[in-house]
């Protein structure tokens, strides 16, 4: 399904947003009690999911003036790859949840506005398609399954499609817990499948009587014996670049740099360690530490173009959307992405005026006061 199949009266809703926020409030009406709690939740007293936004706004920021700002320019790399501006989009779980565009509305809306779509391992579409959508602009996140020999398979697939980076994600050997899941046992309804992550028999065969069923399925598959030791195993079976999600402190982003991978600074949006270090406050330490050896993104509670200048100014090469794109694809498929997408570019290019920059090179600490 495309937007073109999208009810008429859906766009006029989506073009009157001016903001994430409105996009959020939509997206959030059209949901399910299900999919909203999953959605939005953090683990425990979600202290992490509100650090990531609080940190933002406790920066300020230090523009200068008198510069020609007439032709403000947006855009980096990542790895190599252009972005029309540094954004991506992180990886989420099931947008089938979402809505019926589910992965290739998020892919395609990615690949149109030139950003970079980050596939989760737990997909309702599988890697080949997304990966037509998302016209190369896209990287595939890794769960390692207790089975070495099912994640090597799935590893193939994602670069024999295409995939740019392999994003490994460290701070989940357990899933933490989001109380409003276990409270009304969350479930993927049975219309959706997780075609890299083994059949919907697989996976029932895991579910419970108690708690969130994804708990259950991700106790069952996922291993919580993978070390740095392990990770010349992940390197011995792929020649993509390694991309190490959930790293926190300046010891682990030193490791991951000897170990040649690069660093994506996450606490998974609040939703594992809860009273974990808010992502923009942990970056400066990372970035300290790597010292341009590898390249550092992060993510976590970005919804304003000047919270995507701040991370740029402390170092991050790109910063990534996790819920924001959701809330898009909720309110309108691939068209709420794309408005999700856009309208955070504008903000950035304005943000970037404003601020006495012409391009996100001449964005660098002096910009913030912390
Ligand atoms: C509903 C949902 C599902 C997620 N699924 C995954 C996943 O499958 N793999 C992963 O590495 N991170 C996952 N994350 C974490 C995101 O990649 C990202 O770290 C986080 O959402 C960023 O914070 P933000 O939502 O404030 O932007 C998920 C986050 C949410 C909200
Ligand atoms: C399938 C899940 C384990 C995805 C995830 O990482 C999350 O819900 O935060």
């Amino acid at each position: 399904m495309t937007t073109t199949d999208l009810p008429e009266a859906n766009i006029p809703e989506l073009d009157g947003t001016v903001n994430l926020a409105d996009i959020e409030a939509l997206g959030r009406s059209r949901l399910g009690r299900n999919a909203l709690e999953y959605y939005a939740s953090g683990a425990n007293d979600e202290v992490t999911l509100a650090a990531n936004r609080a940190g933002f706004r406790a920066i300020r920021l230090r523009p200068r003036v008198l510069v020609d700002v007439s032709d403000v320019d947006a855009r980096t790399e990542v790895l190599g790859l252009p972005l029309s501006f540094p954004v991506g989009v992180a990886p989420s779980a099931f947008h089938g949840l979402a809505h019926a565009d589910a992965e290739l509305g998020t892919a395609r809306a990615a690949a149109s506005a030139g950003s970079v779509m980050t596939l989760s391992t737990f997909s309702n579409t599988p890697i080949e398609e997304v990966a037509q959508a998302a016209a190369g602009r896209f990287w595939f996140q890794l769960y390692l399954y207790t089975d070495r020999e099912v994640s090597a398979e799935v590893v193939r697939r994602a670069e024999a499609a295409g995939a740019r980076a392999l994003v490994l994600t460290v701070d989940a050997p357990f899933l933490g817990r989001r109380e409003p899941n276990e409270r009304h046992r969350f479930a993927l309804p049975p219309h959706l499948g997780v075609p890299n992550a083994g059949s919907r028999e697989q996976l029932r065969a895991m579910e419970s009587e108690a708690g969130s069923q994804l708990v259950n399925y991700f106790q069952g598959l996922v291993d919580k014996t993978f070390t740095w030791a392990d990770l010349a195993w992940l390197r011995s079976i792929t020649a993509l670049p390694i991309v190490l999600k959930g790293i926190l402190t300046a010891e682990d982003a030193l490791l991951a740099a000897h170990h040649g991978a690069h660093v994506w600074v996450s606490n998974h949006g609040g939703r594992q360690l809860d009273t974990a270090v808010g992502s923009i406050e942990a970056l400066p330490e990372v970035v300290d530490a790597v010292q341009g050896q590898v390249e550092v993104y992060l993510d976590g509670g970005i919804t304003r173009g000047t919270d995507v200048l701040k991370a740029v100014a402390l170092g991050a090469r790109c910063v990534f959307l996790g819920r924001a794109a959701l809330w898009g694809l909720a309110a309108g498929g691939e068209a709420g992405v794309r408005r999700t997408l856009d309208l955070l570019h504008d903000e950035v290019r304005l943000a970037l005026a404003l601020c006495g920059k012409q391009n996100i090179g001449q964005v660098g600490r002096d910009l913030v006061r912390l």
